[in-house]
């Protein structure tokens, strides 16, 4: 049996490394992902905790000899989950990815639960980016700009959680989480009905 996998995506600022560092705190046996990337690295991010920071022709290279899951480009750079991440020991593994990251897995584990996390507003989303202070202006624009199309996806995804007070989208998020993990739907639907191709395999 793969273990049990949760996809967090939704635009850039909206606070999914926030939840997911409550989450790291509140889950035993949680793995979360490293993902790879051509990005440069932030200050204070350390390659191989934060991301594994690639050349663009080692990412290149891992692509083509079949390593990721998924991989897609966003705001310029490439970003993806290698396969090895998905095969850790845990008793949960998180991925924090993109909505085209998000659909390739849908394909590869239609099993993993996918959560969107939406903003309050566009305008607080630029807030938040600004106030991390993490992107400079020309990241942001590009962010803000992908962060419109990528809300006109949130439909797709079988739970969107707005994360307006942190501390209800967490509460929210574990809940859906812990439903996942007893084996029912998002919203504690009985697995039978939420899953019916599972039925055969006993
Ligand atoms: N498809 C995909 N997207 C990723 C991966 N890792 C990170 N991302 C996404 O890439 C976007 C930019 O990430 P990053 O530069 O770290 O900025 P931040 O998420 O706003 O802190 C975010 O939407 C991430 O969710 C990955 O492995 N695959
Ligand atoms: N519910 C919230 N209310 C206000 N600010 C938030 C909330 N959640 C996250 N933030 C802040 O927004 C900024 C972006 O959050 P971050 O977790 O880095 O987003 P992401 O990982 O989705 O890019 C951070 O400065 C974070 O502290």
């Amino acid at each position: 049996m793969a273990t049990p996998l949760v996809v967090i995506t939704g635009p850039s600022g909206v606070g999914k490394g926030t939840l997911i560092k409550a989450l790291r705190e509140r889950i035993p046996g949680i793995h979360v992902a490293v993902s790879a990337t051509t990005r440069p690295p932030r200050p204070g991010e350390v390659d191989g905790r934060d991301y594994f920071f690639l050349s663009p022709e080692e990412f290149e290279r891992r692509v083509r000899a079949g390593e990721f899951a998924e991989h897609a480009v966003y705001a310029g750079h490439r970003y993806g989950t290698l396969l090895s991440e998905l095969e850790r020991p845990a008793r949960l593994i998180v991925l924090e990815i993109d909505v085209q990251g998000a659909r390739q897995i849908r394909q590869l584990r239609p099993d993993a639960l996918q959560v969107f996390i939406a903003p309050p507003s566009l305008d607080e989303l630029e807030r938040r980016l600004r106030a991390r202070g993490a992107d400079d202006e020309e990241q942001i624009r590009r962010r803000l700009e992908v962060a419109k199309r990528e809300l006109s996806a949130r439909d797709e995804f079988a739970k969107v959680i707005v994360n307006e007070r942190l501390d209800d989208a967490l509460s929210e998020l574990e809940r859906v989480i812990g439903n996942m993990l007893a084996g029912s739907g998002p919203d504690g639907e009985r697995a039978e009905t939420h899953r019916p191709e599972q039925q055969s395999q006993g």
